[in-house]
């Protein structure tokens, strides 16, 4: 199978860690006879620091042009002072909404080997994490109307949160249909106790609910469902939430699994091209030491053989790689033993490339 991907690394870590995907990929493709092109295009900082900003044209219509996008991660100190609208973080908000890409799939399952790495105690961790969190991803709050402005002498701001109804149905159908795949619940996470658009959300979704009469829907205000998360994660399937939420609270669910360094994504697109990225950031504060975990950007890799090339086998050799690697107690520093030893990333993008 022949395929283009376009590969944005980004700042910070996200060159590391993107470098050990694609030797990742490269394998895949040397063992299963797949040819992958990479089209490297700038975002974030990146594309600021030589033009001005962070969404190049030229970065938007490779990605358009591809099969599929890869992306690491934006970000960083040093854009700061930017100007709000080409920070690196607008370049990949506008990515996002210029491919469509509607729904954020963000797994957190905890992994054998990783038990012990996980915060929360034994007991919980020992009946088992497997969540999906489907996340809206180009609505709410990150797009909504906002100002800065002096209101009576007084500096101001406000951000809006704003949902129509079809885009409440799309999101809904996506985390509905994801869950007649896994265990058939569906926790709708929001504020509808003080936010009319939660309440729009409930509304919305309980009438899509009866097109699933085998799917669980229930209800949980997201200030409960942050406690509930460690409290006990094992009652989650299904969490559809909306974009601010759902970043949120998948940061949450990474660490609950040991490590936001292990929590992979898929972006999907409404015009078919989706993007895949790890769920973290651009990690400043590790970026050049080639120490960052890759092995969530590695599994991302797989979500994208799965979902946008249809390549199970090939996913799968992927995330089982990965397993191996852990069973074996191969670490990056965010997952060792306290007292354990750790490898660079490079080293453990390399011991996953040859487990395959
Ligand atoms: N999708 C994206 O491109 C995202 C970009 N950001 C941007 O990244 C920059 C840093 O943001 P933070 O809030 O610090 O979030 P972050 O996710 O970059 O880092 C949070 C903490 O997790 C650690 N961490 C993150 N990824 C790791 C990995 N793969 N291996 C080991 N440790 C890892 C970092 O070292 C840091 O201590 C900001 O500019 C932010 O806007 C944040 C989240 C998502
Ligand atoms: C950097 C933001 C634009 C979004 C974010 O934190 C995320 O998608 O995880
Ligand atoms: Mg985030």
């Amino acid at each position: 199978m022949n395929k283009t991907i376009a590969v944005t690394k980004g700042d910070g870590i996200g060159v590391e860690i993107v470098d050990e995907a694609l030797k990742v990929l490269d394998r895949v493709a040397e063992k299963f006879g797949h040819k992958f092109e990479y089209k490297y295009a700038l975002i974030g900082g990146a594309a600021y620091d030589k033009y001005h900003t962070p969404l190049p044209e030229e970065t938007l219509e490779i990605c358009k042009s591809s099969d599929a996008v890869f992306l690491g991660a934006v970000g960083g100190d040093k854009w700061d002072s930017v100007e709000p609208d080409l920070r690196p973080e607008k370049g990949l908000l506008a990515l996002r909404k210029g491919l469509g890409l509607y729904a954020n799939l963000r797994p957190a399952t905890i992994y054998e080997a990783l038990k012990s790495a996980s915060p929360l105690k034994d007991y919980i961790v020992e009946k088992g994490v497997d969540i999906l969190v489907v996340r809206e991803l180009i609505g709410g709050i990150y797009f909504g109307d906002r100002k800065t402005y002096v209101e009576d002498g007084v500096r101001t701001a406000y951000d809006v949160e704003k949902y129509n109804e079809n885009e409440i149905k799309r999101i809904s159908k996506m985390a509905f249909d994801s869950a007649m795949k896994r265990r058939k619940k569906v926790t709708l996470v929001d504020k509808a106790n003080v936010l009319d658009s939660s309440k729009l959300w409930r509304e919305v979704v309980k009438e899509m609910s009866k097109d699933y009469p085998e799917v669980e829907l229930d209800f949980m205000y997201v200030d409960n469902a942050s406690m509930q998360l460690i409290k006990n994660p094992s009652q989650f399937d299904v969490i559809l939430t909306n974009n601010i939420f759902g970043d949120i609270l998948s940061d949450e669910s990474s660490q609950i699994t040991g490590s936001i360094g292990m929590l992979p994504s898929a972006s999907i697109s409404e015009i078919g091209i989706h993007m895949y990225e790890p769920i973290h950031g651009s990690a400043p504060d590790i970026a050049g030491q080639d120490i960052a975990n890759p092995l969530a950007t590695i599994l991302s890799a797989a979500m994208m053989l799965r979902y946008s090339f249809d390549l199970e086998e090939e996913a799968v050799a992927i995330e089982n790689a990965v397993e191996k690697v852990l069973e074996e107690g191969i670490r990056t520093i965010d997952i060792k033993e306290p007292k354990g030893e750790y490898v660079k990333c490079s080293e453990i993008g390399t011991a996953v490339a040859e487990r395959i």
